[in-house]
């Protein structure tokens, strides 16, 4: 049952802007208003994009998955706004000012130092833990789902393709390849669709490299590895790189103390370390 607060009639949401496209919805930056004077919040409302492959019952997950999460480090629910005219739910978040950490690191970028962009990776790793505690497998960690809640504060969002890992299996596989951008993909989950903790660990050794090279797209993953293949055979060429033990290179203005490895071991090694 919904407790009470959870439901946002669709008359006192005021839309302000488009915030942009998610996995499958768009997300508008809108005014719960009941007061009509403008003192309501800012709330961020994800809706289901009905033309995309995604279905009701994605999103009904969606809802279902970030409704059970409670972390300072995983964008919080608010509710849900049931739209009678469209016969479609809409999902209710809190609104992050800072918006995206893409857009956050290419506006700040001169004066983040490297202290800050170990509390952000030690923030998204404690979001992850979290989320492995509830056995949820995020499936998209990457520099473009953190948000920015403040100059000192960063979150884990957009849970599309969140799924959770059955009692008696390690991994999930997914029937058919998503859209989301293989290059944060961990090879199994490239190779086999397999996707685990661990595969959400891989991810987050990418999100180590974005936050080192402070998103920096020239320096970004799909353009390190294949901006001269086709997207085709995208997939084979990027496993053939990891076979042969090729891994992103160091980021360039990565300080030597905080020398990232991008195998998997390296990866567990820096999220025990950061979660302690
Ligand atoms: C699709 C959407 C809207 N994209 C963006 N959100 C926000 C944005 C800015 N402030 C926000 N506060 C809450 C939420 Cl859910 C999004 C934003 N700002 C820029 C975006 F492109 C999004 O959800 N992206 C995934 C996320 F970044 F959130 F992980």
């Amino acid at each position: 049952k919904k407790q009470q607060q959870d439901v946002f009639e669709e008359r006192y949401l005021r839309c302000i802007s488009i915030l942009g496209k998610g996995n499958f919805g768009s997300v508008e930056l809108c005014r719960y208003d009941p007061w009509g004077d403008n003192t309501g919040d800012l709330v961020a409302v994800k809706e289901l994009q009905s033309n995309k492959q995604a279905t009701m019952a994605d999103f009904q997950r969606e809802i279902q998955t970030i409704s059970s999460l409670h972390c300072d480090y995983i964008v919080k629910y608010k509710g849900i706004c049931y739209s009678a005219g469209r016969l479609s739910t809409k999902l209710v978040m809190e609104y992050l000012p800072y918006g995206s950490l893409i857009g956050y690191m290419e506006k700040h970028r001169q004066n983040v130092c490297t202290r800050r962009l170990l509390l952000f990776a030690s923030q998204i790793c404690k979001g992850m833990e979290y989320l492995q505690s509830m056995r949820y497998v995020h499936r998209d960690l990457a520099a473009r789902n953190i948000l920015v809640a403040s100059d000192t504060l960063v979150k884990i969002a957009d849970f599309g393709l969140t799924k959770i890992i059955p009692v008696d299996k390690e991994y999930y596989r997914v029937t058919q390849p998503g859209e989301s951008p293989i290059f944060w993909y961990a090879p199994e989950s490239v190779s086999e669709l397999k996707f685990s903790h661990k595969s959400d660990v891989w991810s987050f050794g990418i999100v180590l490299h974005e936050l080192f090279s402070y998103c920096d797209i020239s320096r970004n993953p799909k353009r390190k590895i294949g901006s001269y293949v086709q997207s085709s055979s995208m997939a084979i060429h990027l496993l053939n790189l990891l076979k042969d033990n090729w891994r992103l290179p160091m980021p360039s203005q990565c300080p030597p103390k905080v020398k990232i490895k991008t195998d998997f071991y390296m990866n567990v090694f820096v999220w025990v370390t950061l979660t302690n």
